[in-house]
């Protein structure tokens, strides 16, 4: 077999040679291709998902629920009525539900929505459902999901450590009720017993008992799409009590839903609009949406450019100056490392706060930006919850990427503005956007 180059291969950044001008179209939201694909397993009737993500988070929950019984048929069409896109083109995936059944093995790889959405599923399979994943998986943090589903009435057997990996023994159905989960580490806890909800017997009311809950809008994410197949959810938000969400048992509906763009894996093409002085257009934004990267209108715009939100999309023009920015991220933490890499190419300081839980991401990415930023002449420090990036001349060098999708597009980002930038293993990007490198040369016009 030929020896695998990607972790240790370098891919020179390219240096834009002046302002960018382009419409770049980027590819379907991970989070909401995998809730989709969990909800439309549970429904009970098939339904289809529209330009999905494909990528390695994406194809490893299909993985998954397909080892589980599940239908997912892959079409590809340029014409016919199934297809992708609005306007007749794309990809379309019909999901199919089927009683869900172990054994089964579900690599999770390092995805966070797989390794947290799918254990209270597989606590509905009948039979042994075996959970692994890459060696990160075992240090992100589960003990939520488990405490929950074992307080709920499922048997799991891990190694104690509550992580993975692990077996749930699916035994057909799961009590469900009332249960407390501290969920300051991960919102992903709280979607998780959410979404399987409506199929628990009593259904499922997650009361969040830690001090702080990061990315709520990928909580309102999960309510909005149950809500939307037909599931009955109280929340804090509808009048319900603060830190309580509350999903009434009953059947799913099958749905026919086309995925919005990742607005997160937008964010390297908006900064370059933002570091080069350029414009930058993303077709089909939403003009409502629950995604977290819609909140980079406001952040981008504080730092430097403007933006209009228009029939054809968000287009957004640098102004040429990048500010520093003093700003509270954890409803949006996955925004960060974007953030950070703008903030070291910035005219005055900036602090990033609300993001300790990044700690435990696909990396220590408070940890990793540190490092990377520092090891090209930047001047970044660590405080209990964040960043200080106080911006300095930087210089070329190679940015590593520690198996970490956003450490990669955030040293793209930087290596617009500073020459020589070299990139380890910019293939993993793959984990939510594999068309990166041919997006990001095609939007410099190469
Ligand atoms: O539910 C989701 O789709 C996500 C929730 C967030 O996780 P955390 O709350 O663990 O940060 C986010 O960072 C992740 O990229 C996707
Ligand atoms: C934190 C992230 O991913 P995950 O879904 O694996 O938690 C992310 O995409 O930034």
């Amino acid at each position: 077999m030929a020896p695998n180059n990607a972790h240790t291969a370098l891919w020179p950044a390219p240096h834009a040679s002046g302002a960018v001008d382009a419409t770049v179209h980027v590819p379907g939201s991970k989070s909401v291709t995998n809730r989709a694909l969990v909800l439309a397993a549970l429904a009970s009737e098939p339904g289809w998902l529209r330009r999905p993500l494909r990528s390695r988070d994406t194809l490893l929950m299909a993985a998954a629920l397909r080892a589980m019984g599940v239908g997912i048929e892959e079409t590809v069409s340029s014409s016919s009525s199934v297809a992708g896109g609005p306007d007749g083109t794309g990809e379309a995936w019909r999901v199919l539900p089927a009683g869900l059944l172990g054994p089964a093995t579900v690599d999770v790889g390092n995805a966070g929505t797989v390794m947290r959405f799918l254990p209270p599923v597989a606590a509905l399979a009948d039979g042994p459902v075996r959970f692994d994943g890459d060696p990160r998986s075992y240090e992100r943090p589960l003990h939520g999901v488990i405490d929950a589903l074992r307080a709920l009435g499922a048997r799991i057997d891990d190694d104690g450590r509550g992580a993975l990996p692990l077996t749930v023994h699916g035994s057909g159905a799961l009590d469900g009720g009332p249960v407390e989960v501290d969920a300051s580490s991960s919102s992903q806890f709280v979607s998780a017993l959410l979404l399987s909800g409506p199929r628990f017997n009593q259904g499922v009311e997650v009361r969040h008992i830690g001090s702080t809950l990061p990315s709520m809008p990928h909580i309102r994410m999960t309510v909005d799409m149950l809500r939307s197949v037909g599931a009955q959810v109280d929340t804090p938000e509808s009048g319900g009590e603060p830190n309580v969400w509350r999903v009434t048992p009953g059947a799913l509906l099958g749905r026919d839903l086309t995925v919005e763009p990742d607005l997160s894996n937008a964010q390297p093409f908006l900064a370059a609009a933002l570091v080069t002085g350029g414009k930058v257009l993303i077709p089909d934004w939403p003009a409502r949406t629950t995604q977290p990267g819609d909140q980079l209108r406001e952040i981008f715009t504080e730092m430097g450019g403007s933006c209009e939100l228009t029939e054809y999309g968000l287009e957004f023009t640098g102004s040429g100056a990048i500010h520093g920015i003093d700003v509270d991220l954890s409803e949006v933490g996955e925004l960060t490392p974007g953030i950070a890499a703008v903030a070291a190419l910035a005219d005055s300081p900036s602090t990033l706060r609300g993001v300790a839980h990044l700690r435990l991401h696909e990396t220590d990415r408070l940890a990793a930006l540190t490092k990377e930023i520092n090891e090209l002449g930047g001047d970044v420090t660590e405080t209990a919850d964040g960043l200080h990036i106080r911006p300095r001349p930087l210089h070329g060098g190679v940015f590593h990427t520690y198996d970490d999708h956003r450490m990669a597009t955030a040293g793209a980002v930087i290596g617009l503005a500073v020459k020589d930038v070299r990139i380890e293993n910019v293939a993993t990007t793959a984990k939510t956007l594999p068309d990166f490198p041919d997006l990001w040369t095609g939007m410099l016009g190469n």
